[in-house]
């Protein structure tokens, strides 16, 4: 059984693709993995998930770059992400929020079951359709979750894992601190060159 590779974006995976000498598409059958692009954000990427995870795959990795809320985590640092939670999925009742579950209508929070050893801090996620980009939406997101990281894609990726019952793991790369919106503080390519040559080094360590 092979493992199935999961990013957003080529770009986030780009020296992964040219280490291995794959075709730029965005769906790559190799001998040990395949590897899936899937689109930025949760509906992409249940989309994509939908189309292309099978019963073929034993493991699921998401690789991605990710904000940070914990300004003594540096930009390009790698985290095992083993929680994430769809952190906008629920409903307003006046200054309190539902979440999914609280409706009873499913799961908002997911947690790895996979028990590979992997060398990088376990951090708890939470996955968005908007980036978060105000002083108001921090303090309530950390009240709500005290997450470390925030991306788009995350517990999507979990969740999709959890219906099919295959593990999932997810590593994402410090580009940028969850504040109001400034890219020039973004550490893209560094951000993007740690978790490439994490990722290269776990898929040989692991074949
Ligand atoms: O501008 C570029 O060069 C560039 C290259 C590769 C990827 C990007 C992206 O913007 C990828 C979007 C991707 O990043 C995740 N992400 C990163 N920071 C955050 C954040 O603060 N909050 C939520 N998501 C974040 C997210 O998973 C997106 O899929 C740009």
């Amino acid at each position: 059984m092979k493992t199935l590779i999961v990013a957003a974006t080529r770009a986030e995976l780009a020296f992964f693709y040219q280490h291995y000498h794959l075709p730029e598409y965005d769906f790559v059958e190799s001998k040990h993995f395949d590897v899936l692009i899937t689109g930025v954000g949760m509906v992409a990427t249940a989309f994509a998930l939908g189309q292309y995870l099978t019963k073929n795959y034993h493991l699921v990795v998401n690789f991605g770059i990710a904000g940070c809320f914990d300004r003594e985590i540096e930009l390009g640092t790698l985290l095992n992400i083993t929680e994430d939670n769809f952190a906008e999925l629920g409903a307003e009742n006046g200054d309190e929020f539902l979440t999914i579950k609280d409706l009873g209508f499913g799961e908002n929070h997911f947690i790895s079951r996979s028990k590979i050893n992997i060398d990088l801090p376990s951090v708890t996620g939470i996955t968005v359709n908007c980036v978060t980009g105000s002083e108001q939406s921090i303090k309530n997101l950390k009240k709500r979750f005290s997450p470390t990281t925030e991306s788009m894609e995350g517990a999507a990726v979990f969740y999709a894992c959890k219906q099919a019952n295959i593990d999932c793991i997810q590593i994402r790369s410090i580009s940028n601190y969850v504040e109001p919106r400034n890219k020039d503080n973004w550490k893209i390519g560094l951000a993007i060159k740690n978790l490439n040559e994490w990722a290269i080094a776990f898929i040989a360590e692991m074949n």
